[in-house]
């Protein structure tokens, strides 16, 4: 891992009048210089077609940060970084002028010729920027150069691709840093710390003594103004293709043997190789799709996803989808990940519950005391609260030999509330140092694309009776069922919680 500290550079956004740099760059770029995790020397470049001067982009950045810095002065000192350059990006002749800007820019930060090229751009855009980039010299400088390129990457595995040939004409894959935001979240990265520093975990890390694993990550946010973007998407490639099997690869891998970038991502494209293809009539045994309707959420009656703008009223797109995955592997044979994520769903939480086998003969267990009955659960809480619990049995204080669950908890949050760095602050951090293990390889997005193309298939092929889950609830019935006829069931992520929780 490489890990230069503080360096200097020159950021490039292009979309910076967007509202990804509004949300999340800024502020995460604000937090690194107010952590002194950025030079002092540094400079960001906006790019985007609004013609602003660069006081107008300075206060779209100091209104961005408002909400957790209260001091002017250090405000400007941070705007003062900034500089805004309005091009179209289809245009080959802006690209000399955007040179000259960095060149500049160089001398008078002092910076050693370091750039990261950050494409907050619809993907059309990624193929005709980086070619750009290469043709007007951009990239031929004294430092490093680095292109850091949002989701979506392509919609299916062809145009995936394409649109990697398009960049790798550009960049060497280790110039290159594909941003999935979950694996800049603590407690996703956390997983491998919870599994390789404890000798607790890892000798049971298997499928002697786990049953099965569940990964949901639920929103209460419908589709908001995205109807247009996620009309082509739906849930299983905005969110199962990138960032739930990123999840299941970190919770599935075997221990690398350092902890070096490839040889993580080398242990992760193991884990996506092993799973098991769903294709044909063995969709529907292995995946359920769900679309919301009407329902109600604190209160509020909220419309169902056909009557959101820009989407058709007779739509076919996924708002939910639930999985099966197996890993065909000697750790995992038998174990099934169940994966659910969706939109419109009764709370926003995403979680990990690994549940144990009982053991052989359970002394406190008999068929009139069903209710004794607790496996043992890890419960990793990644958001809204951040935390593990874990679940044991314990005796029942009121005598006789029974049994009671108790938890164990630890919470990120009450140690660290405040410092908690948010995903991006981390990525750009990471990406900055030259770290690129949050970031995903080409491989793995292959291979996550042609596991789900081979769903999205079927699906796209064969109409849905939607919608099938109301507003506020957690998805279609075909969700629990595609548990219940493996004998388990989903572990309802509201009661997961402890008092120290969300
Ligand atoms: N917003 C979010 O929360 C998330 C966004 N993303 C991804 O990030 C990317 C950006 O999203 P978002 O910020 O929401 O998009 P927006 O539509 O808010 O912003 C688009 C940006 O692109 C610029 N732009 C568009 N066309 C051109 C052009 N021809 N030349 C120069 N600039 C152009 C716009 O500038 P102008 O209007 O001034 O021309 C604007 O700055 C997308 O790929 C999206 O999928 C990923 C995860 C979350
Ligand atoms: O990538 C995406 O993620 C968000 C959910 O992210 P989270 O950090 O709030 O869990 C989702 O709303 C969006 O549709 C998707 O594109």
């Amino acid at each position: 891992m490489n890990s230069e500290l503080n360096p200097k550079a020159v950021i490039v956004i292009f979309g910076a009048t967007g509202d990804l740099a509004k949300r999340k760059l800024f502020p995460s770029i604000f937090r690194l210089y107010r952590n002194k995790k950025i030079a002092e020397e540094f400079a960001v470049v906006g790019v985007g077609r609004r013609s602003w001067s660069d006081d107008e982009f300075r206060s779209n950045v100091k209104s961005s940060i408002s909400s957790f810095q209260s001091d002017s002065a250090e405000a400007d000192e941070f705007a003062s970084h900034f500089h805004y350059h309005s091009f179209d990006v289809t245009n080959p002749e802006s690209y000399l002028e955007l040179k000259g800007l960095l060149d500049d820019l160089d001398g008078s930060y002092n910076i050693p010729g370091n750039r990261i090229f950050y494409l907050a751009m619809a993907p059309e855009f990624f193929g005709t920027i980086a070619k750009q980039l290469k043709t007007q010299g951009l990239t031929a400088v004294q430092g490093w150069s680095r292109l850091v390129i949002e989701k979506p990457f392509g919609r299916d595995l062809p145009s995936a691709n394409e649109l990697n040939d398009e960049i790798r004409e550009a960049f060497s894959e280790d110039q290159i840093y594909r941003i999935d935001h979950y694996l800049g979240k603590e407690m996703v990265q956390n997983i491998e710390v919870i599994r390789f520093a404890n000798a607790l975990f890892e000798p049971l890390w298997n499928n002697r003594f786990i049953s099965n694993i569940q990964v949901t990550s639920s929103e209460v946010l419908g589709v908001e103004d995205r109807g247009r973007y996620y009309e082509s998407s739906g849930a299983l490639r905005d969110m199962v293709q990138n960032h739930m099997m990123q999840m299941v690869a970190l919770l599935a891998m075997e221990p690398p043997i350092k902890l070096t970038t490839d040889e993580i991502r080398s242990e992760k494209v193991k884990v996506l190789r092993a799973m098991r293809p769903i294709e044909g009539e063995r969709v529907e045994d292995y995946f359920v799709r769900g679309q919301y309707d009407q329902g109600l959420i604190d209160g509020k009656q909220l419309p169902g996803y056909r009557e959101e703008n820009n989407v058709d009223q007779e739509s076919n797109t996924e708002t939910y989808a639930a999985g099966k995955i197996m890993i065909d592997n000697f750790r995992w044979a038998g174990v099934p990940f169940y994966i659910r994520t969706g939109k419109r769903m009764e709370t926003k939480s995403t979680k990990i519950v690994v549940e144990f086998k009982d053991i052989p003969m359970n002394l406190y267990y008999n068929s009139q005391e069903k209710e004794n009955k607790h496996p043992n659960l890890l419960v990793i809480h990644i958001q809204p609260d951040e935390g593990i619990t874990l679940h044991l049995n314990a005796k029942k204080t009121e005598g006789g030999a029974y049994t009671k669950p108790i938890r164990l908890g630890f919470w990120n949050n009450s140690v660290d509330t405040f410092n908690t760095p948010e995903a991006y602050e981390k990525l750009i951090d990471d990406c900055m140092r030259g770290d690129a293990t949050n970031f995903t390889h080409w491989d793995e997005v292959a291979l996550s694309w042609s596991f789900v193309d081979k769903i999205s298939k079927i699906w796209e092929k064969e109409k849905a009776v939607f919608p099938n889950y109301a507003s506020g609830s957690m998805g279609p019935r075909e969700a629990d069922e595609l548990l219940e006829k493996d004998g388990f069931h989903w572990w309802p992520v509201t009661e997961l919680i402890s008092e120290q929780g969300e």
